[in-house]
């Protein structure tokens, strides 16, 4: 992992190895997003007495908010076994038949990044969430028959970062949508705090809030830099974190006091430097910081427009006066300033 990416929510190796070790097991394990875990004990439950398989579930939200924990959760407590797989796996319809005639009954399937697999796929899925049938075409051209198979009630977990781009076909078919929303300072303290139990690390409470400003409202930073905080304990400190080996050691990786990464300084800064603060297209700001539009769009702006530094428009991406204040700037007196305010109206 490079260095502008040492706040990136998207998980590297590393990470998976240590996730894994890190991952709550059961929901009342499950820190925060207190209103999604109620509501998802109650599908449960009310599935569990039924005896059915609950309806699926779709969970959205930016990544590294939890959702391939909740889905482990989920199987879990129902008992089911699980299937992982992931939209960008399934390229061709027949990827989706593979998996779909091969799960067991009351199986959670759970499909990652579910609004990236093939069009084709799409469809075969609508018709196995509803009937429970796949139908497997034989043959090529006029000749080409569909096979209907029957396959057992399972249950759908799909996950997205864009719940925007999914087909409303495809939405409709979900029983229950849980939205995913950037953690609290407080749960993101938990967390740290449950996670430095199981890694044997020594903090104190205040190295631990330090930790969890930083971390971007995101469990998976929030443990990454909590791993990183200790590497510089161990070998500047005496091996315990305390708010001030905190600070220090996120300094050195450039990650400011409210958790922006160089990435985030370098689209503000573009778009306050190279365009007045806006309004600008996303792909005019990241081809000025060197990046493909879906990383601007996906990894900084969602927490650069929940810090309130910048605002999505329909004429483009525009500053705040918090933005021009947050990398010590003035904001000139006819740009984003005003814009803002028009913007806002
Ligand atoms: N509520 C939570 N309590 C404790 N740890 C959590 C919680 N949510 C996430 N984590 C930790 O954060 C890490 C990342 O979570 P997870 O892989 O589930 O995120 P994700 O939303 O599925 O990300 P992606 O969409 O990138 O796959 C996990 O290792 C897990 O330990």
């Amino acid at each position: 992992m490079s260095d502008e990416r040492f706040v990136s929510p998207m998980a590297d190796g590393d990470d998976k190895v240590i996730e894994a070790a890190l991952r709550p097991k059961r929901l009342d394990e499950f820190i925060g997003q207190a209103r999604v875990r109620e509501q998802l004990s109650l599908v449960l439950h009310s599935a569990l007495r039924r005896g059915r398989a609950p309806d699926h579930l779709l969970m959205s939200g930016p990544p590294g908010l939890g959702k391939t924990t909740l889905a482990m959760i989920i199987a879990s407590e129902l008992g089911a076994p699980l299937r992982i797989s992931s939209g960008p796996a399934i390229e061709r319809a027949g990827d989706l038949a593979a998996v779909l005639s091969t799960l067991s009954e009351g199986e959670v399937l759970f499909l990652d990044e579910i609004h990236r697999m093939a069009r084709p796929a799409e469809e075969m899925l609508y018709v196995a969430m509803e009937d429970f049938r796949v139908d497997v075409v034989v043959g090529k051209g006029p000749g080409a028959t569909a096979i209907p198979l029957d396959i057992p009630p399972f249950t759908l977990v799909g996950a997205t970062t864009r719940a925007g781009l999914l087909p409303a076909p495809l939405r409709d078919r979900f029983g229950f949508v849980a939205h995913m929303d950037f953690y609290e300072p407080a749960d993101l303290e938990k967390i740290i705090n449950r996670s430095a139990r199981l890694l044997d690390v020594e903090m104190d409470e205040a190295g631990a809030a330090e930790i969890a400003r930083r971390a971007r409202g995101t469990p998976r930073i929030a443990n990454r830099l909590l791993r990183r905080v200790r590497d510089y304990a161990e070998v500047r400190a005496d091996g315990v974190i305390t708010e001030e080996v905190a600070r220090q050691a996120l300094t050195l990786y450039e990650v400011d006091a409210d958790g922006l990464d160089r990435l985030d300084r370098s689209v503000l800064e573009a778009l306050l430097t190279k365009f007045g603060g806006g309004p600008v297209g996303l792909s005019t700001l990241a081809v000025a910081v060197g990046e493909e539009p879906e990383t601007v769009e996906v990894v900084a702006e969602p927490f650069l427009v929940r810090k309130g530094l910048i605002a999505r428009t329909p004429r483009g991406r525009i500053a705040t006066p918090a933005a021009w204040r947050h990398l010590g700037l003035a904001p000139p007196p006819t740009a984003a300033g005003t814009l803002f305010e028009v913007a806002e109206e």
